[in-house]
């Protein structure tokens, strides 16, 4: 059963008190928002944690002093209650999203507030490639911009499947109606461009506190659909596995000679004693002994349990290993295709290596970018390499086996950075998208020959049958650089 299936049983009404218990999903919904400059996303944000009570009483008060002088409509301002991210921003910090925590009757959600500026892309990456759901902002009167686009874009490729349209300022257009419903339908039309169907536009006035929490029917009689906070509470948790069972080791642990046992948070899938589990790279197999919590034995673990896993035999594992169902494994391999923003003013440089970090996994990868999105058209163009901000595809060559899953069926085992050996610097954070067509069977020197060759003919190989026939004579060659340069023409002849 996948981990929707399973967190749709476990919402349902109450069970029988026959049934057995079951784990009430407690994970928070995770938001992120989205906007242009003075859209009014720090005023939203604010209201939002005022409204559901999230602001504590001290911060109230310092709020009614602060913002006393500063608004005509009497009312605090709202924004102020985000000056630490301010002062954060001001001090530069790298990687720039808060996040805050708060609370409604039914649901709990955590907000990643990321800058709105336009060369903030890599903050607002980092801020949607855990969001469930993305708010973006407009201004009523302004309609959307291309920031609007961008932003929309950019949750899209981060798998967000789930948009709010947040129309702002409503009560500066005198609510209205037919200015909000033309702004909806053109944002509807671009997140369907986007492969984005579930969108909610809700008209709001985030200083007055209309559709935000409390209804804005008393001035909007117009319109019935649901506040945001409702649309909050309705909205569902991306699935952030599809995959099987999957144990990034973090740790193993030896406290004696009897006791054997591999710790790590399930990161897909579940498990229990008896599965058959394989370890990767290596390939191993074994039985599920036992699962121990910190203070208690399992008789099954989830994604997300925080676990020490015993076997039936005696393997091999090291930390940075992943142990996997064995009739549900990731994809391993040498080449992968991959999608990465790019973090530092370095950039990436066409076939430089990096180390690869992937959970508790660091392995020796060659980078060769093929090409960036165009972030005004939605557009892919062929580059060689990618500057800071840019959102580009890029290939992946390893020296040893990696193992992966696609970013769109496991979040965890999809994912990962990448580490300039010389600076110590984070240089990319990315997402698999697909193993490469198979070089598996090519050793890392030559996967790298090919994965240097200009991508078209690199994709043109790949996509033959060609090499796959022609393996055997790949290898028994030992390919040097001009080696396959000779195969490859030979092929293309
Ligand atoms: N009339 C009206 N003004 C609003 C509304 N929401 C925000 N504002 C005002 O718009 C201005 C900008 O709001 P902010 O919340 O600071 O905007 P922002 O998008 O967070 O701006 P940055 O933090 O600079 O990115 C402030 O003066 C707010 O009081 C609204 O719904 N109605």
């Amino acid at each position: 059963m996948t981990q929707t299936a399973t967190l749709a049983v476990i919402t349902e009404a109450p069970l029988a008190d026959a049934a057995p218990a079951v784990r009430r999903d407690t994970r928070p919904l995770r938001l992120i928002t989205c906007g242009s400059v003075d859209d009014g996303k720090s005023t939203l944000i604010g209201r939002l944690l005022w409204d559901t009570k999230a602001v504590k009483e001290d911060q109230a008060a310092t709020l009614h002093r602060d913002s006393g002088k500063q608004n005509d409509l009497g009312l605090p301002d709202f924004a102020l209650l985000l000056d630490g991210l301010q002062a954060e921003r001001e001090q530069g910090i790298t990687i720039d999203v808060a996040y805050r925590y708060f609370s409604s009757e039914k649901r709990s959600f955590i907000v990643a507030d990321t800058p709105g500026h336009e060369q903030y892309t890599r903050n607002m990456a980092t801020g949607a490639s855990t969001a469930d759901l993305a708010v973006l902002l407009v201004d009523a009167r302004a309609g959307l911009l291309e920031q609007t686009r961008r932003h929309a874009t950019i949750a899209s490729l981060m798998g967000i499947k789930q948009f709010v349209l947040a129309v702002n300022k409503i009560d500066l257009t005198d609510y209205d109606k037919a200015g909000f419903e033309q702004i909806a339908h053109d944002f509807k039309a671009l997140a369907l461009s986007l492969g984005v169907r579930q969108v909610t536009a809700i008209p709001m006035s985030a200083l007055k506190g209309e559709n935000v929490v409390y209804s804005g029917q008393a001035v909007m009689p117009w319109y019935d659909g649901p506040t945001l906070i409702e649309t909050l509470e309705l909205a569902t948790q991306r699935s952030n596995q599809t995959t099987g069972f999957r144990l990034p080791v973090q740790r193993v642990c030896r406290p004696g000679e009897s006791f054997r046992g591999y710790q790590g948070t399930v990161a897909g899938g579940s498990v229990k004693p008896g599965d058959s589990v394989a370890i990767l790279p290596s390939g191993q197999v074994a039985n599920v002994k036992q699962i121990v919590t910190f203070d208690l034995v399992r008789n099954a673990a989830v994604s997300g349990d925080a676990i020490t896993l015993v076997l039936d035999r005696q393997v091999d594992v090291s930390r940075g290993d992943l142990i996997v169902s064995v009739d549900a494994q990731p994809q391993t391999g040498l080449a992968f295709d991959a999608q990465l923003v790019a973090l530092q003013p370095e950039g990436i440089q066409p076939g430089k290596r990096y180390w690869l970090k992937a959970g508790a996994r660091r392995q020796r990868v060659q980078v060769q970018p093929v090409s960036q999105l165009d972030l005004h058209s939605g557009k892919w163009n062929p580059v060689e390499s990618l500057s800071m901000n840019a959102i580009g595809k890029v290939h992946l060559a390893f020296d040893e086996l990696a193992m992966f899953d696609p970013y769109e069926q496991n979040r965890a085992t999809g994912a990962f950075i990448l580490i300039d050996p010389d600076t110590n610097n984070t240089v990319a954070g990315g997402m698999i998208t697909a193993k490469r067509a198979d070089l598996s069977g090519l050793n890392a020197g030559e996967a790298r020959v090919i994965l240097s060759l200009p991508a078209d003919l690199a994709d043109q190989l790949m996509a033959t049958e060609l090499l796959a026939s022609r393996r055997d004579e790949v290898e028994s060659r030992r390919l040097t650089t001009a080696a396959a340069r000779d195969l490859i023409d030979g092929i293309d002849g």
